[in-house]
């Protein structure tokens, strides 16, 4: 029976959905525990790594982490990383209203899962899901983040607007999600 993989996270509402999205199917037992893991700086890539190597300082054991990004076409990527600044800073309208000045409103979210299994010699994997859509006006309940001023290509609704399952079936959580579990999580 392999060791339990520890989510490391501060955010209740990404392990909400990491929960709803892997379900009953998932093969490994999952817990979690609540750090603030550091902001790192840099490719995004580059950060789950260093966070996945911090987390595991906390635990012995396979863990996992993700970091999820959300990028402006107009502004070349950015905010990317730092979203969680941004919209701590301005909330969702201030991010709407960022791209102001702009006519391209398109924007992707990115998400990335890192997972390392505790032993020295193994790699850190990455599993990453990306949905495009754009930055609207916010609409819908406020309770997780840039949701209501992100609306996904092909949809009238935001994030925000939307039910869990529409939303965990076609967001970037639920696209890296699908290829966490196609891994090898050895
Ligand atoms: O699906 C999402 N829908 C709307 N907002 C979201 C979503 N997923 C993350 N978010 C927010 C949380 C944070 O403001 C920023 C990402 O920053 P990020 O460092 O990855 O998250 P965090 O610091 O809240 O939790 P963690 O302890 O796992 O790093 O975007
Ligand atoms: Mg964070």
């Amino acid at each position: 029976m392999s060791k339990p993989i520890v989510f490391i996270t501060g955010n209740a509402k990404k392990l909400e959905e990491v929960i709803q999205i892997l379900g009953k199917s998932f093969p490994r037992q999952l817990i979690s525990k609540k750090v603030d893991l550091p902001e790192y700086q840099g490719e995004v890539e580059e950060i789950c790594i260093q966070k996945c190597k911090e987390g595991a300082k906390h635990i012995d054991g396979p863990i996992l982490i993700e970091d999820t990004c959300l990028c402006f076409n107009a502004l070349k990527g950015m905010p990317g990383p730092y979203i969680k600044w941004f919209l701590s800073a301005v909330g969702p309208e201030g991010l709407y209203k960022m791209l102001q000045g702009f006519e391209d409103k398109s924007a992707y979210a990115v998400c990335t899962f890192a997972y390392y299994s505790g032993n020295p010699q193994d790699e850190v994997k990455l599993y990453q899901g990306r949905t495009e859509g754009e930055i609207v006006d916010p609409r819908g309940p406020r309770d997780f983040g840039w949701d209501p001023c992100f609306q996904p290509t092909g949809y009238q609704q935001t994030y925000a607007e939307m039910s869990k399952d529409l939303k965990n079936s076609i967001s970037h959580r639920g696209k890296a999600l699908d290829a966490l579990r196609k891994g090898d999580l050895s």
